[in-house]
């Protein structure tokens, strides 16, 4: 693989080789040209005049795009609508050239069990996990992947760096795309640095890796509470900033359970969430971290079937889901990856305020104000009226961000928030939690695998799957 003389308003690359047998870490932050390079890879790339991009015919390409293409496909093959069940959709197992070659590395992922579910039927974790599988598992000589270690648990990460190491040491090439440093798999063997469009570092680990860790991230989410207006912090409870009274039960969930198809997730789970008690909850791939908030947030049908309090109001007893969204803001991968509706950057900050997917009404001049507040704060002002849909993974994410802090709701329901985000970014993010949390100015929930988001201001951690 050899980039040569390759100059766009994005990135500019002099030169830039690869062989078979060499893993590649490429780190960038977002906006730093490093989604462009990847583009640049990708066989579909756009010319580029004067430039000589020489790829190998045959690349296992993942990334957050390819992710979202699959989802859209099995959403478009979906039967259930001539079928008298739901349609589960492509098993996962058909993912996997020749899974039973591969027993081994399916096991150590943990994906033995769910071989046989259906792709929209598996946990974030493990569509990553089957998609890495399935570009493993391609033959072919070279791996182009984003992010790879994104919503896999701790196992998982481990088991990845291995399998890549193996791959290498089988010959093939690798370039993974990361947007931070300690997500540089320990088994890369090169590194190269993408920062303001430039490929300013290449070359072995043991040369780049100690320049990394002097590297500065400039962050693109910028939000301070002390900059919110009265008006952005006024509740929909009775509660006034700084004031929430800690004695008011969000949640209460007692002996939960859920599953799918009388195949249990979870059970036996008894939960209260006070106001105020920040609430961080992990645990391995596939254990209902995930469930358990859809229960909450009333997206999955177990929440009729428990005994279940939401802000005081036993779920099930007529009440308007619609009055408990309007004290919720939320995010999520199940979120972004159905938020497809067109629409520009600006309405989807605004649909926060309605907790609709996508703007079906004209917002007021207010609304749209706090909304240009947010874009400001998430630095894409001057993308307001872009199409969500054209923005890099990671901008959806804050735009996402934004539109669940737009209404700085009593319950911010925060699933994985910080996929793509790079470590200036997920610092900032956490850093601004921080405040909401020190200022009492909603009660977070807040799933993650990455040790380095557990904070000191969640006061409660749930262990799942433990
Ligand atoms: N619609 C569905 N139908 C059948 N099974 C499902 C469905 N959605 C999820 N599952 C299964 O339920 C289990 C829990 O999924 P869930 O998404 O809650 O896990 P999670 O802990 O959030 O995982 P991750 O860390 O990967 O996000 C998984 O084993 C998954 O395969």
């Amino acid at each position: 693989m050899k980039i040569e003389n390759v100059k766009t308003s994005n990135i500019h690359i002099p030169l830039f080789e690869a062989s078979p047998g060499q893993f590649w870490c490429i780190l960038g932050q977002n906006r730093s040209g490093i989604d462009s390079f990847f583009s640049l890879l990708s066989p579909d790339h756009a010319k580029i005049p004067e430039a000589k991009i020489c790829l190998p015919k045959d690349m296992g390409i993942f990334s957050f795009a390819r992710q979202q293409e699959v989802f859209e496909q099995e959403l478009k093959d979906d039967d259930t609508d001539f079928m008298d069940r739901l349609d589960p959709g492509t098993f996962a197992r058909a993912f996997i050239h020749n899974p039973d070659q591969y027993t081994d590395m399916i096991r150590a992922f943990g994906m033995d069990q769910v071989l046989d579910q259906g792709y929209r039927q598996l946990s974030t974790g493990q569509t990553r996990k089957l998609l890495l599988l399935s570009r493993i598992a391609s033959g072919s000589q070279w791996l182009l992947i984003q992010s790879p270690f994104d919503g896999l648990d701790k196992a998982g990460c481990g088991q990845l760096d291995l399998a890549l190491e193996h791959c290498r040491v089988c010959g093939m090439g690798i370039l993974a795309f990361v947007y931070d440093p300690g997500d540089i798999p320990p088994s890369a063997t090169h590194i190269a640095v993408i920062e303001n469009g430039h490929m300013t570092f290449q070359g072995s680990r043991q040369d780049i890796l100690p320049k990394v860790f002097e590297l500065q991230g400039q962050a693109n989410f910028s939000a301070d509470v002390n900059d919110l207006k009265p008006a952005e912090t006024a509740f929909s409870q009775d509660a006034v900033p700084g004031k929430m009274p800690h004695s008011k039960e969000l949640v209460r969930l007692e002996d939960g359970h859920a599953g799918y198809s009388g195949r249990p997730v979870f059970s036996h789970l008894n939960l209260c969430i006070p106001a105020g008690d920040h609430t961080l909850v992990s645990g391995p791939n596939g254990c209902g971290k995930s469930t358990l908030l859809q229960v909450i947030t009333g997206d999955h049908p177990a929440c009729y079937r428990n005994r279940l309090w939401i802000f005081g109001t036993r779920r099930g007893t007529g009440e308007s889901i619609w009055e408990l969204k309007k004290r919720m803001g939320i995010v999520s991968t199940d979120l972004h990856r159905n938020y497809r509706v067109a629409g520009s950057v600006l309405d989807c900050v605004i649909s926060g305020l309605y907790d609709t997917i996508g703007l079906y009404q004209h917002p007021g001049p207010e609304d749209e104000k706090k909304a240009l507040a947010w874009l400001e704060r998430i630095s894409l002002a001057d993308k307001a009226e872009a199409p969500f849909r054209s923005l890099s993974y990671a901008d959806q994410r804050l735009a996402l961000i934004a539109r669940a802090l737009i209404k700085l709701p009593d319950l911010l329901v925060l699933d994985e928030p910080t996929h793509g985000l790079d470590r200036a970014n997920r610092n900032a993010v956490l850093d601004f939690l921080g405040q909401v949390a020190t200022e009492q100015l909603s009660t977070i929930l807040y799933v993650s695998h990455r040790e380095d988001e557990f904070r000191h201001f969640f006061v409660s951690h749930i262990r799942m799957g433990n």
